[in-house]
């Protein structure tokens, strides 16, 4: 079963001066969900938001929220983000010791749920949760920065986790270096969604970021 390609952008490159206008924008030029980068300076070196933001942009946009914690531990501010407006809700395998019981709270509280695995993570970690997820996401680059450069070695766990979700109703998400020219390896490995910062906002033209989400669909092999 083929799943549908999805352009998640990542706000993490887009105009922080200015998030609502920059997420109704993408949303108007064709994004099919928002990806929302959560970072807390402990499981990654850098910071950005937390709840509060999020519910701040939710009233800009009913696009689907694709929220990316890379906070650890996870589990105590799982259901802020749901209540902010959060609609996936993915914790990083190596953010804490209970995976089982984080992705149970996500789902308890409406939400899809979705798993991040570092790269140096192996997919064999995720083997007896994946009937709890809704969503693997495979950190092409180590998180916490945008505009790194995609890391090939982790091709091999695109396919892995394509062949463990098999025909589950589970999206395969990619995260890091993501542009035209990775697109379409990461495509025929498996990736359905494709979260991207500065192919995107870094890639604007006259103002619009159409032309960039669509050369990165046109990639998909
Ligand atoms: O999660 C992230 C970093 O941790 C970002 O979403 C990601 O790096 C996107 O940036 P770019 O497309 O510029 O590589």
């Amino acid at each position: 079963m083929k799943r549908p390609l999805r352009i998640a952008p990542s706000i993490l490159s887009a105009d922080f001066s200015d998030l609502g206008q920059d997420v109704r924008a993408v949303v108007a030029d064709g994004a099919d969900w928002v990806h929302l980068d959560i970072m807390d300076g402990h499981f990654v070196p850098n910071i950005t938001f937390g709840p509060p933001v999020v519910k701040a942009l939710r009233r800009h946009t009913d696009a689907v929220f694709d929220c990316h914690l890379m906070i650890a531990p996870a589990d105590p501010y799982i259901e802020a983000f749901a209540d902010a407006g959060c609609d996936i809700i993915t914790v990083h395998q190596e953010a804490g010791p209970h995976l089982h019981r984080s992705l149970q709270t996500i789902r308890n509280l409406g939400k899809k749920a979705g798993v991040a695995l570092n790269p140096a993570t192996p997919v064999s970690m995720i083997e007896h949760v994946i009937d709890d997820l809704d969503l693997i996401l495979i950190m092409t680059v180590n998180p916490g920065f945008g505009g790194q450069k995609f890391i090939p070695a982790t091709l091999d766990k695109i396919e892995q986790a394509n062949a463990l979700i098999g025909d589950r109703p589970i999206d395969l998400e990619v995260d890091g270096g993501i542009a035209p020219d990775t697109v379409g390896t990461v495509t025929k490995a498996g990736a359905n969604v494709l979260v991207a910062g500065s192919a995107i906002f870094g890639k604007a033209v006259e103002g619009s970021y159409r032309p960039p989400m669509e050369a990165l669909r046109a990639g998909e092999q």
